[in-house]
């Protein structure tokens, strides 16, 4: 596809800095690029009709963070309101549905998250009340608890939305459902009778999502809208359950899977800027003698940025190969067979907090590696973040998502004590777990964290068996155990985000060139060894390091780091952003960053004018104590 030719496209790429706007303002501005955008994209992907799916999602993905510095209000629109049609409805429904939303003839989001509720899906209190006389869904919001708060898009941008809300029939509660709701009027765009919507206010990043609001004075929707492919109602009322209430969560899977990758691409953004700001950037002198050294030459700062490039690479891996599980899980899914439906929920639930987790984390340390001047938000790198530890919250807070990630691992332990198969990525589980002598290759290694994650899994269950044999309830031995049950899911994570990234870059080595297969092997060592050193507390107690081996394996680091120095600038380039794309003073190909942050500077409005008329209004009689 062609990046150049959307990027080139006047007026997608802002003159004015997006910070120095109002909040109103960003919002027009970013509903003028979003339909300019579109129309761009789509002109472009029809000339490229043969890209897969996933290739064009990664592209999409990576030129919308170049046009928009805090995401787009279409977001929703794309990323959820499509695929739950398309997951959620029947076949007509998506015929008629579908075709009006990939034209944007409507524009829609996903609507689930209430004030009072986010995590906890079954507590959502929007009600939608079967009458059966009119064949109607009354959608109503009992309290002010029940107000859908946070959905993208919604404030001012939709007209439509997936709302999630509880089904009601005859007084009887059936549980949560979607239902595509009309917000707005198709031509004057005023919220229709009966639905209350608003924004909800600036935030520490998204601030172009237009996040809204929603409730409903019982406002009616014909039977029809309501998305039936799972669980349906009948025109008598009749309620038909779905074989499995689950798939109403689906789009949430999908998400999660996405996610892995958008962590990959943000963190290689950030990265790129922070390790090309690191070679231009000179600082002290250690060396009386010899001109002041790259900072990138400090081995304090590869350790911070090296990780960096090595983690992108293996959160790319992980998503490629997680997606296609996904894929394969969704073929099964749509001929009715349901069993790895459980495993694909419980991988998307440790791969989407470790991703979010790592990649919030090393992006900061990016920024930070950057000095002062990363604190700029022309830089590109607070922005960044800001969108990455969203990422930690939606679509599932990361501790709740870990505990459910730890309830699979929990049931297939039992089950395996039990004598029951363990299957697919938890299969190693029914491996040997005692103590060996270390093994510090990069399989040794990897295969140390699935002892580690074996023993913490045991262990916690053993916990929780106890808590429950002391007259504990199984629930409240559970929340005793949480923090614990966390850990045991980051260890199966970790292994699995380990295993993955050895074993597909193994079969990757074959078609690569010697010279940078060696290279994006030592990348592999580098992530092996990082972690190794950074759980070295499990390693010491689940896999008999010695303080001997750790002193092996510092020196391995180090001399690792040394390895890749001489090809770190190479590694960025390959990510192979356009300056647009980083849209960053820092992190340009051509490393002219001081003339940048200067022509950045410039464009402040406060440089407009020499004096600013505070002086004469409020400085000015200050200092000559006249006010
Ligand atoms: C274009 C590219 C863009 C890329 C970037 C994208 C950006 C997009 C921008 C997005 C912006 C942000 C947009 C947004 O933020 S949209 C809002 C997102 N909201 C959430 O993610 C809410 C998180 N909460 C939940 O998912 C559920 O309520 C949880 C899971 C916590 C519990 O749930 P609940 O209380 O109802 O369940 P339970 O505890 O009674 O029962 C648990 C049982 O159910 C099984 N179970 C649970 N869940 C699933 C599942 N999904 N598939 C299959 N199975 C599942 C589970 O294994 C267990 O099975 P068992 O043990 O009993 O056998
Ligand atoms: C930028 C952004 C965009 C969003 N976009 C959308 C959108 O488009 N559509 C939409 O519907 N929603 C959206 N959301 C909402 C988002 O999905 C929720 O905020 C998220 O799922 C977390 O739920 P919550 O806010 O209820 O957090 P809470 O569940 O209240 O979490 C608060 C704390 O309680 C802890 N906690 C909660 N339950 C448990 C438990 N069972 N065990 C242990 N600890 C627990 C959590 O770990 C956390 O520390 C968005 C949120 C953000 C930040």
């Amino acid at each position: 596809m062609d990046e150049q030719k959307v990027l080139s496209i006047k007026g997608l790429l802002d003159d004015t800095p997006e910070e120095y706007l109002s909040h109103k303002e960003k919002y027009e501005n970013s509903i003028r690029k979003s339909v300019l955008f579109y129309k761009t994209l789509h002109s472009t992907e029809d000339e490229n009709m043969s890209v897969d799916e996933k290739t064009k999602l990664n592209f999409r993905n990576i030129v919308t963070s170049a046009i928009f510095k805090d995401n787009s209000p279409f977001m929703l629109h794309n990323s959820m309101f499509i695929p739950t049609i398309m997951g959620q409805g029947t076949d007509e429904q998506r015929e008629y549905w579908m075709k009006r939303a990939k034209n944007m003839e409507i524009i829609g989001t996903y609507a689930q998250t209430e004030l009072g509720h986010g995590t906890f899906i079954r507590g959502l209190e929007t009600q939608a009340t079967y009458d059966p006389d009119t064949e109607e869904f009354v959608l109503h919001s009992p309290v002010l608890s029940s107000y859908k708060w946070w959905p993208g898009g919604l404030a001012h941008t939709a007209n439509y939305c997936i709302v999630m809300a509880r089904l009601y029939i005859k007084g009887k509660s059936h549980g949560i459902h979607p239902f595509m709701v009309q917000i707005r009027d198709e031509e004057t765009h005023m919220p229709l009778p009966g639905i209350k919507l608003g924004e909800i206010g600036a935030k520490l990043g998204f601030n172009t999502v237009n996040n809204g609001f929603l409730g409903f004075e019982n406002h009616r929707i014909s039977r029809d809208r309501m998305l039936m492919k799972n669980a349906q109602v009948l025109k008598d009322g009749t309620f038909v359950a779905g074989s499995n209430s689950k798939l109403t969560y689906g789009t949430m899977v999908y998400v999660r899977v996405l996610i892995v990758s958008n962590m990959a691409n943000m963190l290689a953004k950030a990265v790129t800027i922070a390790l090309r700001y690191s070679a231009i950037r000179r600082q002290s002198q250690p060396k009386p003698d010899e001109p002041e050294p790259q900072i990138l030459d400090y081995v304090t700062q590869q350790h911070k940025l090296f990780i960096a490039i090595a983690s992108s690479h293996a959160f790319y891996m992980n998503a490629m190969w997680l997606w296609e599980i996904y894929y394969s899980v969704s073929l099964q899914l749509a001929s009715g067979k349901l069993d790895n439906l459980p495993e694909l929920h419980a991988l998307a639930c440790c791969l989407k907090p470790l991703s979010t987790i790592d990649a919030t984390a090393m992006i900061e340390k990016c920024r930070l590696a950057c000095g002062g001047h990363g604190y700029m938000l022309s830089a590109n790198l607070a922005q960044t973040y800001g969108l990455a530890t969203a990422a930690y919250t939606y679509e599932g807070e990361n501790t709740v998502l870990l505990l459910q990630a730890a309830r699979s691992l929990v049931k297939a332990w039992v089950g395996h004590v039990k004598g029951r198969p363990l299957k697919g990525t938890m299969a190693y589980l029914a491996g040997d777990s005692t103590v060996k002598a270390w093994d510090g290759s990069i399989d040794g290694i990897i295969q140390s964290f699935k002892v580690v994650a074996i023993r913490k899994i045991s262990s916690v269950v053993k916990i929780l068996q106890d808590y429950e044999k002391s007259g504990l309830s199984p629930e409240d031995a559970w929340n005793k155990a949480s923090v614990f049950l966390t850990a045991a899911s980051e260890a199966h994570g970790r292994a699995v985000l380990l295993s993955v990234y050895k074993s597909e870059m193994d079969k990757r080595a074959a078609v690569l060139s010697p010279p940078l297969r060696k290279v994006l092997l030592q990348l592999v060592d580098l992530y092996v060894t990082y972690w190794a050193l950074e759980k070295v507390g499990d390693m010491l107690l689940y896999a008999s390091i010695t303080d001997k081996d750790v002193d092996e394996l510092q020196r391995r680091y180090i001399e690792l780091l040394a390895a890749i120095r001489p090809n770190a600038v190479g590694l960025v380039d390959a990510f192979d952003f356009r300056d647009e794309i980083l849209n960053s003073t820092l992190g340009a190909y051509d490393g002219r960053a001081y003339e940048r942050l200067m022509e950045e500077a410039m464009k402040s409005p406060l440089n407009a004018e020499p004096v600013n008329q505070t002086f004469h209004k409020y400085l000015k009689p200050f200092m000559r104590g006249k006010l």
